[in-house]
């Protein structure tokens, strides 16, 4: 018994002390990736000045070799020239949130429109949604973001849009003539220029948020301080080519849903005026595959006029201007885990316009180095 006993002691207890140790350093490696989360979320949310809406990041996507594989898992309307294929029926008083938010008092008491339960099960089925009039067509406010745009225009608050990601993050006037002003709740460069109209853009935007976390098809929470959003000017003879929203491989792939709301007014008029959305539905990316045909379906840029649709999914274009454009443009994105991180750092670069870029940059390096050495320690000994 003994012998039996000390034989299992002398065999087993290297075993046990190794299982220790390994649990040591998962643990040493958890706590590490704890942290590096911790990290890159102050990091996000110092940059995002967290507020309900974020101000941020990259501008959309760029032209590029197509990578991804693309496969549609619906059928897509017959090819489309200038006909909207799918419109959804708008009542002025939007129901609340169907499931109920800590949200739906606030857009209920202060008249914030809000998805009916036909829209996100039509952006569910198809993976896009077209919201007609979701700001009706007398709506003052509406025309008071249009003012608000200018204005900020005449403060210089706009920048030449950019194309591409971060590092690459270039002027190209061949894919894109457009002008942007990140919006955000505490964006410092705005505080000058305040809004009560922009305030209530921001509850709109936080509450379709609650919306699409609620009962968007993808089922993630949407993060508050990583969402982006910017007014788009174009001018007369704008355009922005053929691009995708989130791309593998950078942080614009945390891009859950984009989110385009025009402010034109009402005498806007597609046929004359141009500047229409076009959602492509083919196999390609940022081309059309050699081949194939084209697929897609035009949205007019009337004022009121939401789009929502899965940013990993529709490459889309606007159309060349005829008149000068105006739309809120957003991407509602999930919150970054330690495997985009690894993602993200192996390719080309964090989220974050020019500005907060290096900062971004540096939190997601700080947080990539927690990382990095949480693995050394657990390979390590
Ligand atoms: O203005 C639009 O309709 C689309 C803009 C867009 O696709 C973008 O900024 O990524
Ligand atoms: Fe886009």
């Amino acid at each position: 018994m003994k012998s039996a006993r000390g034989h299992t002691g002398s065999s087993s207890s290297p075993i046990l002390i190794r299982g220790a140790m390994l649990l040591h350093r998962v643990a040493e490696f958890a706590i590490f990736a704890v942290l590096a989360i911790a990290t890159t979320t102050i990091f996000s949310n110092v940059v995002a000045g967290r507020g309900g809406v974020g101000p941020v990041a990259a501008e959309s996507s760029t032209a590029g070799p197509f990578a991804d594989a693309f496969a549609p898992t619906y059928i897509a309307p017959a090819i489309s020239r200038h006909a909207r294929h799918y419109v959804s029926i708008h009542t002025n008083t939007r129901p609340e949130s169907p499931g109920g938010s800590s949200l739906a008092a606030l857009a209920a008491a202060s008249d914030v429109p809000r998805l009916g339960p036909d829209d996100l099960e039509t952006l569910k089925s198809q993976g896009y949604v077209v919201v007609e009039d979701f700001l009706p067509s007398d709506s003052e406010w509406k025309n008071s973001l249009r003012s608000d745009v200018l204005q900020l225009r005449e403060k210089n608050k706009f920048k030449i849009a950019r194309i591409g990601q971060d590092s690459t993050n270039t002027l190209n006037e061949e894919i894109r003539v457009a002008e942007t002003c990140f919006l955000g709740r505490n964006k410092a460069e705005l505080r000058d220029v305040p809004s009560a109209d922009r305030e209530r853009l921001y509850d709109v935007l936080d509450a379709l948020r609650q919306d699409l976390e609620d009962h968007g098809a993808k089922g993630n929470k949407l993060d508050e301080g990583l969402s982006e959003f910017l007014y788009a000017y174009y001018p007369t003879g704008g355009f922005y080519r053929r691009h995708r929203d989130a791309i593998k491989g950078s942080a614009s792939f945390l891009r859950e849903y984009s989110l385009l709301l025009y402010l034109n007014d009402d005498s806007y008029d597609a046929e004359t005026d141009g500047g229409r959305l076009r959602i492509h539905m083919d196999s390609g990316g940022d081309f059309l595959p050699a081949g194939e045909a084209p697929l897609f379906q035009d949205v007019d840029a009337c004022g009121g006029t939401l789009v929502l649709f899965e940013s990993d999914r529709f490459p889309h274009e606007v159309l060349d201007t005829v008149r000068e454009r105006f739309a809120v443009v957003g991407w509602y994105n999930r919150p970054m885990s330690i495997g985009d991180l690894a993602s993200i750092n192996s390719e080309s670069g964090g989220v974050g316009d020019s500005a907060s870029d290096p900062i971004r940059l540096a939190g997601l390096a700080v947080a990539a180095g927690l990382v990095t050495v949480g693995l050394i320690n657990l390979l390590g000994s």
